[in-house]
């Protein structure tokens, strides 16, 4: 059972996202495929939503947790990594963190890696009992040393963290990875993931006041739309009967399809829901199988 909400007092939902940086074009892009939009001018930090009641906070990342936590805010775009390591410094605390992770939005796609100098010859995580670890995840990367019986020091860095080997002032780094640059240009190698990390939507372990709850829940529903059409697409195309179950074997990241008989009952008229890319060679293939009149068309919208 959810805690009981405390009442916000307010009738208006409000959704923080990052105002600059990695994750802010991507959210704003999202939030817009769901239908919103708000009167905004650059120097804004609090956007009036214009077609529905939902306002935008533009914030610091590392905030977004904060303001769900105090109820400021309802819902928020950030890091997995910035939700983790706040939920893991709760964890220390003994304070129960009044946030969670409610999607996956799956852009911003980073992971949370140990990296050792290049010569170093790692053997596993008991390598680092007594070293020290230079990282801006210092809850996180001690949750991980506890799991892992390792005693070592957590040096904390707010950036440039891969400095710090070179630097002596630290031994290995904890830091967040995406293609992997930074840490070839500083002479280290990942050598263990402690996070897959992506943006999420968060919100608050309690449930939402009533007088939000609802346009939560349209928000929720759009998103998971929009979520469930990225890269997909619509296939319609017709197939005799008996080729149905060969053609439908080549789209196995197809939705269940809907078909109806046409053509007396022989041939079948199909539509189906597919999330892959379907390519020309992927036509072929369904031609040879039987399929005719293939057309391959955008989904713009869906509601479950
Ligand atoms: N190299 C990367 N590649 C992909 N995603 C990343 C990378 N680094 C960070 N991210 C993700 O993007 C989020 C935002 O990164 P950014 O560098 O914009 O944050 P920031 O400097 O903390 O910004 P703010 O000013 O809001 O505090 C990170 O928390 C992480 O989830
Ligand atoms: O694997 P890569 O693609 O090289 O990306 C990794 C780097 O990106 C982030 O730093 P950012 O650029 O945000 O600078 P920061 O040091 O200020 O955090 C992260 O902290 C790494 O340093
Ligand atoms: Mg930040």
């Amino acid at each position: 059972m959810s805690p009981k909400p405390a009442p916000t007092g307010r009738d208006r939902l409000r959704i923080a996202i990052q105002k600059n940086g990695r994750l802010s074009e991507p959210a704003r892009a999202l939030l817009g495929s769901c239908g919103l939009s708000w009167r905004e001018s650059p120097d804004k930090l609090f956007c009036y939503g214009d077609n529905a009641p939902v306002d935008l906070l533009l914030v610091r990342d590392d905030d977004i947790p904060g303001l769900i936590d105090s109820g400021l805010c309802d819902l928020g775009i950030v890091g997995r990594n910035v939700l983790v390591e706040q939920s893991s410094e709760r964890d220390e605390s003994g304070t129960p963190a009044n946030f969670r992770e409610l999607r996956a939005l799956g852009f911003g796609g980073c992971r949370l890696s140990l990296a050792v100098p290049n010569d170093w010859d790692w053997q596993g995580a008991a390598q680092l009992q007594g070293k020290r670890i230079a990282t801006s995840y210092p809850a996180l990367t001690r949750a991980w040393l506890r799991e892992q019986g390792v005693a070592a020091d957590v040096v904390v860095l707010n950036g440039s963290v891969e400095i710090a080997p070179r630097l002596g002032q630290a031994d290995v780094v904890c830091d967040l990875v995406s293609s992997g640059a930074t840490l070839v240009a500083n002479q280290l190698k990942p050598v263990c993931d402690l996070l897959q990390s992506e943006a999420v939507l968060a919100g608050p372990v309690a449930e939402l006041d009533p007088q939000l709850a609802e346009t939560a829940q349209m928000l929720l529903r759009r998103i998971d739309g929009v979520l469930r059409i990225r890269d997909s697409k619509l296939l319609m195309f017709q197939a005799p009967r008996d080729a149905v179950a060969d053609v439908l074997r080549l789209l196995p990241d197809a939705e269940p399809p809907t078909s109806y008989s046409v053509d007396g009952g022989e041939l079948l008229a199909m539509q189906a829901l597919c999330h892959g890319v379907v390519t020309w060679q992927r036509l072929e293939e369904l031609k040879r199988a039987g399929a005719r009149g293939l057309m391959v068309l955008p989904v713009e919208r869906m509601l479950a």
